[in-house]
């Protein structure tokens, strides 16, 4: 069932265009967002949390018009922006009461009985009455998604949530964001690939605004179907090789170089076929090599 849809959506800042007629349309469970620097995700995402206008289309979340009803849809939503400034002398439980307060849970007994919920939910009671600043990266970032989650929102938002955590914090991180999808709508923000693989049913990639596609992971990967190549030359001839071809990734084995390419014919002379990755799907759909 359709919990978001979007349609025609443009935006322009000033005469530039940041979207450019976007159609989407979510439904339960984790949606993620991908695309380079500079695609439109944060925009995108500014919009669908009314904190930014659009010049044109028609936005539905759980039945609401983004446009006429902005402040029923702003009770429906959480939101983790991609920079998340937290007062480094409170505690992560008086935070969690104070961004309550400002989200309207004005009742002590109501809001306490979230913040705790919130606080086991992101695994961070033992720390709840320890100063932000003595927080890692990953526990600001779980305290966050715990401060998206206050009120009880069904439509959440986050915004390149596992940028700059290290891989413990990161797995940590995407166990809550996986439960999370099992009864919200939730678009994640990235452009680490392996965020999606793990947390992510259905995905969209976005580029100079642009929607380049919306389905399954296993489909995006499919997009480089027939079309990613490995080859071996000598280590020796890496650097000429590397000038040579546009390749996605190198590794070293032994005393061999494998490049692999996506391109529509063999590159090279030893070149394989080999299965794509969804790595292998966003490449070809952001460079358009193979349509
Ligand atoms: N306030 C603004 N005024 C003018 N142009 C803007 C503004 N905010 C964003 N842009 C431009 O709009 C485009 C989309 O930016 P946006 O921040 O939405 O991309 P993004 O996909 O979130 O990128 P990143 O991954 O780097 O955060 C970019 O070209 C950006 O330079």
């Amino acid at each position: 069932m359709s919990t978001v849809r979007i349609d025609g959506l443009n935006k322009m800042y000033r005469s530039v265009p940041a979207l450019t007629n976007i159609e989407l349309d979510m439904g339960t469970g984790v949606f993620g967002l991908l695309g380079p620097n500079g695609a439109g995700k944060t925009t995108l995402m500014k919009i669908l949390s009314t904190l930014l206008p659009y010049e044109e289309g028609r936005v539905t979340i759980y039945d609401l018009d983004l446009a006429k009803e902005g402040d029923q849809v702003r009770g429906l939503l959480g939101y983790l922006p991609q920079h998340f400034h937290v007062p480094m002398q409170f505690t992560g439980r008086e935070f969690l009461h104070y961004a309550g307060s400002m989200k309207g849970l004005t009742n002590h007994k109501a809001r306490s009985g979230q913040v705790e919920r919130l606080l086991e939910e992101v695994n961070l009671l033992p720390q709840a009455d320890k100063k932000i600043k003595s927080y890692s990266g990953g526990m600001i970032r779980r305290l966050g998604i715990a401060q998206a989650l206050l009120g009880e929102p069904r439509f959440i938002m986050l915004d390149e949530p596992t940028a700059g955590l290290d891989p413990s914090e990161r797995i940590r991180f995407r166990n809550v964001i996986e439960k999370l999808g099992d009864n919200h709508t939730v678009i994640l923000s990235t452009h680490i690939i392996s965020d999606i693989e793990t947390s992510c049913g259905q995905v969209a990639v976005l580029n100079k605004g642009s929607l380049l596609y919306q389905g399954t992971t296993q489909g995006l990967a499919q997009k480089a179907a027939d079309g990613v190549w490995e080859f071996q030359v000598p280590y020796a001839d890496y650097d000429k090789v590397a000038k040579e071809f546009a390749f996605i990734s190198s590794r070293r084995e032994m005393n061999h170089a494998i490049f692999r390419v996506i391109a529509k014919e063999p590159p090279h002379i030893h070149a394989a076929a080999v299965q794509p990755t969804i790595e292998d799907g966003y490449m070809a759909v952001i460079n358009g090599v193979l349509s």
